[in-house]
């Protein structure tokens, strides 16, 4: 879900690992030099879904790296698989409450924007939020690793809690 700590948490993953981070969302601002939002009001949502499924399946055939995805990103059961069978998947099931707060510290989300390309009302969000969870929540629950993050962690610190569920899946499927 968006606002549940993959790119803070996918950085910090990789600096104790050592390996390349890669951010989804960046990516594609880079490719299209315009930030996510101004992708979405200009070309609208399908393309951006598109260009989240192609930069993602390009990244997936590189070597090893820590992606951090977008909330959408694994769309539907089909890119849910895929991803799966290429990856260590990790849902990082955050509060729903920390969510609705860190979301509304930036204009960064544009499903949460209006036409003025202004932040919703919390109320607003608040059923945003919770609509788009219903729906993705059995695609975030096929993860390889559920991580429900310590509660008033710093982001350093719950990240080690992440790799060591990771180590644990790892050895649980004999890896
Ligand atoms: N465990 C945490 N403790 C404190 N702040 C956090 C934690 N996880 C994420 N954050 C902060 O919440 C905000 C949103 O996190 P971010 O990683 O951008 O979410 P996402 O990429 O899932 O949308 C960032 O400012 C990030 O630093
Ligand atoms: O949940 C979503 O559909 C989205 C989440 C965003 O990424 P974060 O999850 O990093 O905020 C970004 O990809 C875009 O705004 C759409
Ligand atoms: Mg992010």
């Amino acid at each position: 879900m968006m606002g549940c700590g993959k790119s803070a948490h996918g950085r910090q993953l990789a600096r104790e690992l050592n390996m390349m981070f890669r951010d989804l969302d960046q990516l594609i601002a880079d490719q299209y030099n315009m930030p996510v939002s101004q992708i979405f009001s200009e070309r609208g949502e399908a393309f951006f879904r598109a260009a989240e499924r192609d930069m993602l399946n390009d990244l997936l055939g590189l070597p090893p790296a820590v992606i951090a995805l977008g909330g959408g990103a694994l769309q539907d059961e089909a890119q849910a698989r895929f991803i799966r069978e290429n990856s260590i998947l990790c849902f990082i099931d955050a509060p729903f409450d920390s969510i609705l707060e860190r979301v509304q510290r930036n204009t960064r989300r544009p499903m949460l924007l209006d036409e003025n390309g202004k932040l919703k009302s919390e109320e607003e969000i608040r059923k945003i939020l919770t609509e788009l969870d219903q729906k993705r929540r059995p695609l975030y629950e096929s993860a390889h690793v559920h991580f429900v993050p310590p509660v008033n962690k710093r982001v350093q610190l719950s990240a080690k809690k992440l790799i060591s569920e990771i180590d644990a899946f790892l050895q649980r499927t004999n890896h």
